[in-house]
């Protein structure tokens, strides 16, 4: 027997917490996750006295989803961020990876115009390679783009894009991206020594994510691109609910596998309130360069059948070819030359201005 979100959210809003609401209704829960029998949340309130008078709460709905068949684990973590002064000029702390300061719901980047999230639902499908080459795509077609990588567990733009060098925060303040392909690009790679696993939790994910939109010097930009970590997780919750998304670009192989989690990242989105822009179909046609003949190792067309069925847009097919991953590893995206795939790349770029989205 399996536990949904629902019925978590239903056991939260019977929780009563101190100055009127439930946790649920007060909207002070943050990254809920169930994977199998383990729920894990944060309660995000606004300063240490108010997290003390939560104890209460936490210990209540601890023990009553303790209490629910299918559950094995309950993890809560109650979260106060320090309150930050402003108009003092106090510089802002530039460590990445602090908790996160109060806000009351999804806002802007100031100066960027349009925020697209690209998410895929399975790892390696080919996401942040689709990323790279769209935002120098889009740059080659004169939109003033920003690229920010936020894919916690394999941070690969900085190889990708060709950047390298620890950002610079000249007035203390506000980090500096680095410019590759004429695209503006930040990465929590360029932040933590190399090899170094980024395991932060939710609260740390998010103050480092509010740190990543708010704190680096991103304007003036038509679009600002954000490379997801796969799946389904607390970077995506966090965007979502704390960022105002433009829409939300889904990537899959034709294969089955990654169409099943495909479908659920789309689920996601759609549960958050993200539009979702449509789907690519990435890696479904080889073309042997010696005879020119055409195969689909991973099949073809599912990715168009699945966007048709969930009644998103298909936005175009990306073909599996050597170049595409030769020139992500050497840091120049093969959208930034010529040729059949970097014509790929324009023509879902073009797609994308024309209908308005980028
Ligand atoms: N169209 C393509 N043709 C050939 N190789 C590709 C193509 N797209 C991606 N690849 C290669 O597939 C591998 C995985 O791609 P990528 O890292 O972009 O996937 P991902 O979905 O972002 O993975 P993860 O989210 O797990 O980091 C890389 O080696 C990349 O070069």
């Amino acid at each position: 027997m399996t536990i949904s979100r629902d019925e978590v959210m239903a056991v939260l809003d019977q929780i009563a917490v101190e100055g009127g609401g439930t946790l649920a209704s007060r909207d002070l829960v943050r990254a809920l996750s169930v994977e199998g029998g383990a729920v894990r949340f944060v309660i995000e309130v606004p300063d240490a006295a108010a997290a003390t008078a939560m104890q209460p709460a936490e210990a209540e709905a601890r023990a009553r989803l303790e209490a629910l068949a299918g559950v094995s684990q309950v993890s809560i973590v109650t979260t106060a961020p320090t309150v930050r002064e402003s108009g003092r000029g106090a510089a802002p702390d530039l460590k990445i990876g602090r908790h996160p300061t109060p806000q009351t719901g999804p806002e802007p980047v100031p100066g960027v115009g349009r925020i697209l999230v690209v998410g895929s639902g399975k790892g390696g499908v080919g996401k942040s390679t689709l990323t790279a080459n769209l935002a120098v795509a889009l740059a080659r077609q004169g939109r003033r783009v920003g690229l920010l990588d936020a894919d916690i567990y394999g941070p690969s733009q900085p190889r990708m894009m060709g950047v390298s060098g620890r950002p610079e925060a000249p007035d203390g303040k506000t980090m500096q991206p680095l410019v590759g392909h004429g695209v503006k690009v930040m990465s929590l790679g360029l932040l933590v020594p190399d090899g170094q696993a980024i395991v932060w939790r939710g609260p740390m994910l998010m103050g480092a994510m509010q740190q990543m939109l708010g704190q680096v010097a991103w304007a003036p930009l038509d679009v600002l691109l954000i490379d997801l970590p796969p799946g389904t997780g607390d970077v995506q919750l966090t965007l979502c609910q704390k960022t105002r998304l433009d829409g939300a670009i889904i990537v899959s192989t034709p294969q089955d596998v990654a169409l099943i989690d495909a479908r659920r990242a789309v689920d996601m989105f759609r549960r958050l309130g993200t539009p979702i822009l449509g789907l690519v179909e990435n890696m479904a046609s080889y073309c042997c360069p010696n005879c020119n003949h055409v195969t689909h190792p991973f099949g073809h067309g599912g990715v168009r059948d699945e966007a048709a069925r969930m009644g998103s847009p298909f936005l175009g097919e990306i073909p599996l070819d050597l170049d595409v991953r030769m020139s992500g590893d050497r840091g120049v995206p093969v959208a930034a030359g010529e040729g059949p795939i970097a014509d790929a790349y324009a023509h879902l770029a073009r797609g994308l201005i024309t209908s308005g989205a980028a």
